[in-house]
């Protein structure tokens, strides 16, 4: 049997029972480790669990799955999923591999980002497309996301949008001697992708957001004790601090119930200009 547990958001206790009592049935453990990543070290996960963890990276889960499905004809194999294996993650390619290998497929879900969506107080009907914003080079932009955005603010909606996680690839001379280092992922920051928004804004300048547009940031969601939601403009979230990863934003569309208005006072930065926003923009 192969096992696609989804871990949650945060930390090692996130995990569910039914997730749990399959990894301690497992013989090989594998991690994926590049789409998102949980608040706490490896070795704090192989403890709660009881097994050692192999880290799966894109290159083993998309060049090389027969390697993770070696005998789950006749042994559990489990590949742990951060978040849930399925929010904005899809490992459809190693069911569809398993499926062919007639190795039956057990998928047990958990939290993902896409709680962001009722945590931050607004409601899953009122949102467009998910986008992702990736990390700029000085000779690479790639700016798609505004035309999404677009598309979902023409109609009123929301706009998740997910940070780039960019992890290195190991070096040629690594590679050469069968060993993978990597260097520490880089993160995206709420700060940095804003800056990204507004350097496309001014060069497609179709005024599909303003530095006055009402935003919503959100740090570490699912911690009990750091997760950090904030909403102001995307001004106001620029100057703020949300320490360290994983980060999100939300661009809050026009079209929006009163109760998500409400909600989201609680999170606002500044209650006055949240007020003097919602009634010039929203009429509320
Ligand atoms: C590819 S998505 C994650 C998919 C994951 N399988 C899930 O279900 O959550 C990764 C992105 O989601 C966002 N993200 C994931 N976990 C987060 C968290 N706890 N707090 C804030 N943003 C998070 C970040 O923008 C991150 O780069």
């Amino acid at each position: 049997m192969l096992y696609i547990i989804g871990l949650g958001l945060c930390d090692e206790t996130d995990i569910t029972v039914k997730g749990l009592e399959a990894i301690k049935s497992c013989e090989r453990v594998y991690l994926e480790a590049y789409t998102s990543i949980l608040m706490v070290p490896k070795e704090k996960l192989e403890k709660f669990y009881g097994k050692e963890l192999i880290i799966a990276d894109r290159e083993m889960v998309e060049s090389q799955s027969d390697e993770i499905l070696l005998n789950a004809n006749s042994l559990n194999i489990a590949f742990l999923v951060v978040g849930d294996p399925f929010g904005a993650t899809t490992h459809t390619d190693l069911m569809i591999r398993a499926r062919e290998l007639n190795i039956p497929v057990t998928v047990i879900h958990n939290a993902s980002i896409m709680n962001a969506i009722g945590a931050c107080g607004l409601q899953l009907y009122n949102f467009g497309q998910t986008i992702s914003i990736p990390f700029f080079t000085d000779t690479w932009k790639p700016d798609s996301f505004y035309d999404r955005i677009k598309e979902n603010r023409d109609l009123g909606l929301h706009t998740l949008c997910l940070l780039d996680i960019k992890v290195k690839e190991q070096s040629i001379e690594n590679l050469a001697r069968g060993k993978k280092i990597y260097e520490p992922p880089r993160y995206m920051t709420i700060n940095k992708a804003i800056e990204q928004l507004f350097e496309i804004e001014e060069t497609r300048n179709q005024k599909v957001y303003t530095a006055e547009s009402l935003a919503i940031g959100i740090a570490r969601l699912g911690s009990s004790t750091d997760q950090q939601i904030k909403v102001g403009t995307l001004n106001q979230l620029l100057s703020q601090d949300f320490g360290s990863p994983l980060h999100s934003l939300v661009i809050v569309g026009s079209r929006v119930h009163i109760l998500e208005i409400d909600f989201m006072r609680f999170f606002a930065i500044d209650k006055q200009s949240y007020n003097e926003i919602v009634k010039k923009d929203y009429d509320i």
